[in-house]
């Protein structure tokens, strides 16, 4: 077990290049699952959740190979094996092995997933979009059973905007007989890339990245190339530490459109951004003005922000209301903010940020991964050194993070636990 350690307070510049999107990769590779010939996804993010489902592909039949920031795989020998336990635990997106296993094989038996801990994450429109596509769908010991004889086209209305229901419906409804219109359908980004992918493997979607997407099924798809598009919730998490840190920090393979409620919310703050083709470039300022936001579905301000956004506005003048619509629980870093010194309330739904105040480095823990990310952020910010544990998190999502924020001028390094930590850890 290690924990990481930052010795804050320092300005940082250069440029930090981004990593492909987990959200987008996590999809990506059960994806492959559904061709009948390799496919290799290229610019992965090198982080635990694309190595564990590697391994689960692994498990499962497939032949593959992953490098650093490739993933080869060939399904051709894929089963639809039962994987009720283990590694499906340890990440949110093992759901979409549902969607692309039913769409292969119309049954599969997967766990129910893991993940960040945010409240109640449930998955009843994967299930009633899976229903309406013929399959029978039940849940024995957190397990859940989908068996279909055929999948047929249907008319599916998501009766809450989900990221995960629209991505797993159009894996498995790319196999279905006939039509399938998802209605009131998530439009981020990682969406069309996934549509993206499949339509190069020989599936037809049509309106990926609006609310309404058209899927005709075919009979078979077949292996491709596919390059993945960038993280905008890591390009975010940088952009915010050149706003708390930054005397001048390149962001590089962005898409600038992907993060238009990020940057209009910088600027109401005074931090100084320019946009180019791929590149997003960031300057702090001392006199930063606080503002108040709420999370919505893309393109409105994304959840997975709020978290390292709120510890930027500790070092903001006034009072900032952070407001989560998505997931109304999504505030267990906020103690550990309290531990540096922020001052921080927490109303319902909404953190309430009072600012400036000089955060003091503390040892604190990651709750889940982007409380790990607003931890990083505040220890960048911090007086003193700041030791983060619970690294089992940040990992899930974020490639070469010390490398890169040491390249940003960054004092920041991993050190193991001692015995009497790791028991302290554990019973926190
Ligand atoms: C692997 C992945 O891509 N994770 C992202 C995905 O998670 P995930 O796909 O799990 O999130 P959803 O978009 O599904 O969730 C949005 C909201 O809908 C609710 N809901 C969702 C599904 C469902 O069947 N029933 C239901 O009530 C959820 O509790 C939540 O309040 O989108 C979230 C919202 O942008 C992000 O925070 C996660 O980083
Ligand atoms: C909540 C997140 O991830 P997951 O859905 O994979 O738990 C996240 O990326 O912030």
């Amino acid at each position: 077990m290690e924990k990481l350690k930052i010795a804050g307070g320092y300005p940082l510049k250069g440029s930090v290049k981004i990593s492909g999107a987990k959200n987008s990769a996590v999809a990506l590779i059960p994806a492959t699952i559904l061709a009948e010939s390799p496919v290799t996804i290229e610019g992965l993010p090198d982080i635990s959740d694309v190595q564990i489902l590697g391994g689960l592909l692994e498990e499962i039949g497939g032949k593959v190979a992953l490098t650093n920031d490739e993933i080869y795989v060939d399904p051709s020998n894929i089963v639809s094996m039962p994987l009720p336990n283990g590694r499906v635990k340890k990440l949110r997106a093992s759901y979409y092995l549902m969607g692309a296993m039913l769409g292969r094989f119309k049954k599969a038996v997967i766990g129910l997933p893991g993940g960040c801990h945010l409240g109640p994450r449930p998955i009843d429109q994967h299930i009633k979009g899976f229903e309406a596509l013929g399959a029978k769908v039940t849940n024995e010991q957190g397990a859940i059973y989908l068996r279909a004889d055929e999948l047929r086209g249907a008319r599916i209305y998501l009766d809450v905007v989900s990221v995960g229901a629209t991505i797993n419906i159009m894996l498995a409804a790319v196999r279905a007989k006939g039509r399938t219109i998802i209605e009131n359908a998530a439009k981020e980004p990682e969406i069309i890339d996934v549509a993206t992918l499949l339509t190069s493997m020989g599936a037809k979607i049509k309106g990926a990245g609006t609310d309404v997407i058209r899927i005709d099924g075919v009979d078979s798809l077949r292996g491709c190339r596919h390059s993945i598009i960038p993280d905008r919730i890591e390009a975010g998490t940088y952009m915010i530490i050149g706003a708390a840190m930054g005397e001048g920090v390149m962001i590089d393979n962005v898409i600038p459109l992907h993060l238009e409620s990020l940057i209009a919310k910088f600027r109401e703050m005074g931090v100084i951004v320019e946009t180019s083709n791929d590149q997003i470039w960031i300057a702090g300022n001392k006199d930063l003005k606080s503002v108040d936001i709420k999370t919505l579905v893309y393109p409105g301000f994304p959840t997975d922000l709020q978290q390292p956004f709120t510890s930027l506005l500790t070092r903001a003048n006034g009072t900032g209301v952070v407001t989560d619509t998505i997931y109304g629980a999504r505030f267990k870093h906020i103690d550990e903010l309290r531990r540096m010194n922020a001052q921080i309330k927490v109303e319902g739904r909404s953190a309430i940020v009072t600012g400036p105040v000089q955060l003091q480095g503390a040892k604190v823990k990651a709750s889940d991964l982007r409380a790990g990310a607003s931890l990083v952020v505040a220890g960048l910010m911090a007086e003193g050194v700041t030791e983060i544990t619970g690294l089992e998190h940040i990992d899930r999502g974020y490639s070469h993070l010390e490398e890169k924020l040491t390249g940003l001028g960054a004092t920041i390094w991993r050190e193991n636990l001692t015995e009497a930590e790791i028991e302290q850890v554990q019973n926190s």
